[in-house]
């Protein structure tokens, strides 16, 4: 029998978390790895086929086993565990050449089994120049706020992800590390789970419906929080309200450009990293980005100190395809007609029939990679995609057929047990020529399939939206831009960059190339999208009519961080809003004024106003002298409304709505339920 290919996510601890929905924690105690180690030798040495069902049940039942509080073989385990990580620890005491007093190890301040364990599981034999000198800045040695700034693939992650470490292990304090996507927390997760069973930390995962709150006090272990961006949010208000914020001693920020997105995303992470600047006394925050213009405005906000380097592992030429010509990228020239320099005339054997079907010779500028080296085929919308991926496979047939034709059968049965037999008819297509498509249409499960297969060569090449630019690792020897659009919208520098970005596979490619094609008539954008300065990143506070500065000034009210108007003022003073608050021509007192009346208004704030001799109601003791505080507070209903994460304006109404249900609720059937329970948006049909 032929062996089947199994789905990463029921080899991982996550595996584990999706069967449980409480359970997104990963216990150290618990060996994890080795059963999981053991279980793929096992597999592989019996070549028995294994469904992913029959496996995750497998895992399932030893990690219930493992977790049998008292039973010998799980005690024996964790002292095991315990008396190897204290040997590496004293070892790595003994070791240690300087550093500073939270130094326990000679690599950058960890123990050497760090070391191994990123060779082990990384494959990272030693650093990059840039990365040693970034870890001995003497920002990063004083524990001042940093941000730095390198190209795509550039290895930032590593550097963060050392510091994490050795606040974890060093300074014994929980760490948090805030992530633009649910998909690329997830990834994230199942990457540093290895590390966290070998050196005993938690790692918790706060994307979607996961993630405690309040959330759980450990006391043996210390945690890192893997957050999306509104989880981070809501972890940092209830780590406030417990008073518990300084257990935090770094936040990591990964993609911080994202501070400019002008949406409610952008304006949760401004309010998560302004409450943390206001309310921690030693939390360091650390900022990473590929894409920064005015870096200025942000090292000011957070009062961080700058590091960028244009480093880049593996050398990427850029092209434009314009027509039948391909033009290099010159970007570092000031003169607009060098930018472009022709360097051939595309001409491919394609018959009339052909030329109708792909004008641009997509399928020829993928046939010069695929199926030997791999290529991303980026497109504006999911139904491109999907296209895309059926166009190519009508057309290169016999290019395409035959290789990797055990793994391909063995991913497209799997897809297909995912779908409890059902198969989406673009993949079923496209899966036997070694194509998929890749974009949010997919489940979590299909998509972990498609790119665990793509990473290992089954699949040769995916067609992505955007999405796929933003982090997930997933790089090819060639990218191409089908359009530079993402939907409607022409494409921003930042994304471009992204994009381009996954070309070159470091330690696989020695170079790696992308190629943009373009229309005649955005000839004249092009030159931007390919030179221009990055778009820079302002405040995001006031999208929707100053809608980010309402729900800053609830929840800090709420929290009781700015109990007074002078506090709400000095609160404010700290956003990135305040700081380009000129280059906006924007009033801030007044947007304070206005949006603080505005809670009033709406019923979520109260004033209290005494006198500063401890008086009661100043306005009755006209006589005293004594000057007047104006203490502010959250009603019943504005604490109901930041706790619950409603929107401001429309709290109000819900909260109308559900007075007027409570009296006179008749629930005739669960649809009757269901639809008081909808929310307002969707019940307007606008999803
Ligand atoms: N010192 C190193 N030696 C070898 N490989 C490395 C090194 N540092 C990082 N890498 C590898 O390079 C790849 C890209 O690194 P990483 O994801 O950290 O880049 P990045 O700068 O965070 O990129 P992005 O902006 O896309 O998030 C990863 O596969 C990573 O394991």
């Amino acid at each position: 029998m032929k062996p089947r290919l199994t789905p990463i996510h029921s080899l991982t601890p996550s595996g584990q978390a999706s069967e449980n929905k409480h359970s997104n924690t990963y216990n150290t105690k618990i060996s994890h790895s080795h059963n999981v180690t053991e279980l793929k030798r096992k597999s592989s040495e019996n070549r028995t086929p294994i469904t992913s069902r029959t496996l995750k049940s497998r895992i399932k039942q030893m990690l219930q086993g493992n977790a049998k509080v008292g039973s010998p073989q799980s005690n024996k385990l964790q002292r095991l565990q315990k008396e190897s990580i204290e040997e590496a620890i004293a070892q790595a005491q003994k070791d240690r050449l300087g550093g500073t007093e939270y130094d326990i190890g000679p690599f950058y301040g960890l123990p050497s089994k760090v070391e191994e364990l990123f060779t082990k599981h990384r494959k990272i034999k030693s650093l990059y120049e840039w990365q040693k000198e970034c870890l001995s800045l003497p920002a990063i040695q004083q524990r001042q706020n940093l941000i730095y700034s390198l190209p795509t693939s550039g290895g930032k992650t590593l550097v963060a992800e050392i510091l994490i470490l050795r606040e974890l292990l060093c300074r014994k304090k929980d760490t948090m590390l805030i992530l633009p996507f649910v998909s690329i927390v997830q990834e994230k997760v199942r990457g540093l789970a290895p590390f966290a069973v070998d050196l005993d930390f938690l790692v918790e995962e706060y994307a979607g419906h996961k993630g405690h709150m309040p959330p759980k006090m450990r006391q043996k272990s210390n945690s890192l929080y893997i957050c999306t961006m509104e989880k981070a949010n809501g972890l940092v208000n209830c780590l406030i309200e417990m008073g518990k914020l300084d257990n935090i001693g770094l936040v990591v920020v990964d993609e911080l450009h994202m501070l400019g997105e002008g949406g409610s995303r952008g304006a949760v992470l401004e309010m998560t990293l302004t409450k943390l600047m206001h309310a921690s006394t030693d939390c360091q925050i650390i900022g990473m980005s590929a894409t920064l213009n005015n870096t200025s405005d942000l090292t000011r906000f957070l009062q961080a100190e700058l590091y960028s380097n244009n480093f880049r592992p593996v050398e990427l030429t850029e092209y434009v395809k314009l027509e039948d010509n391909i033009f290099t990228v010159n970007a570092d020239t000031i003169i607009p007609d060098e930018k472009l320099r022709h360097d051939r005339i595309v001409s491919y054997p394609y018959t009339s029939k052909m030329v109708k079907q792909d004008p641009d010779h997509l399928c020829g500028l993928v046939s010069e990679v695929i199926p030997d080296k791999s290529c991303l085929v980026f497109c504006s919308t999911k139904k491109n995609c999907e296209n895309v991926a059926v166009l190519l496979c009508e057309m290169m047939p016999r290019h395409l057929k035959g290789r990797n034709r055990q793994a391909r059968e063995a991913l497209y049965r799997t897809l297909k047990e995912e779908g409890n037999g059902q198969m989406c008819p673009v993949l079923r297509k496209t899966v036997p020529y070694g194509l998929a498509y890749h974009h949010s249409g997919l489940t979590m499960d299909e998509r972990k399939l498609i790119e665990e297969a793509y990473s290992e060569g089954t699949l040769c090449l995916l067609t992505c939206t955007s999405t796929l630019a933003a982090g997930v690792n997933l790089p090819a020897k060639r990218v191409i831009l089908r359009a530079p659009y993402v939907g409607m919208n022409f494409l921003q520098r930042s994304q471009y960059k992204q994009m381009v970005g996954r070309a070159g596979r470091a330690g696989i490619d020695t170079s790696g190339e992308s190629i943009v094609i373009v229309k005649k008539k955005d000839k004249e954008k092009l030159l931007d999208l390919i030179s221009g300065p990055y778009d820079s990143c302002m405040s995001s506070l006031m999208y929707d009519s100053a809608k980010g500065v309402r729900s800053l000034l609830l929840t800090t009210i709420g929290l009781k961080l700015t109990p007074t108007i002078e506090s709400v003022i000095e609160l404010m003073r700290r956003t990135l809003l305040d700081i380009q608050s000129s280059t906006l021509g924007l009033d801030i007192p007044d947007i304070t004024k206005d949006a603080l009346q505005s809670l009033i208004d709406l019923g979520m704030v109260k004033q209290t106003r005494t006198r500063i001799d401890g008086s009661d109601d100043p306005l009755s003791q006209i006589t005293s002298q004594s000057p007047i505080i104006t203490h502010i507070e959250v009603t019943r209903l504005g604490k109901a409304t930041f706790k619950g994460s409603v929107d401001i304006q429309r709290a109000p109404t819900l909260f109308t709505d559900l007075c007027k249900a409570q009296k006179s609720l008749v629930v005739s059937n669960h649809l009757h339920l269901l639809y008081l329970a909808t929310p307002y948006d969707y019940r307007s049909g606008q999803h």
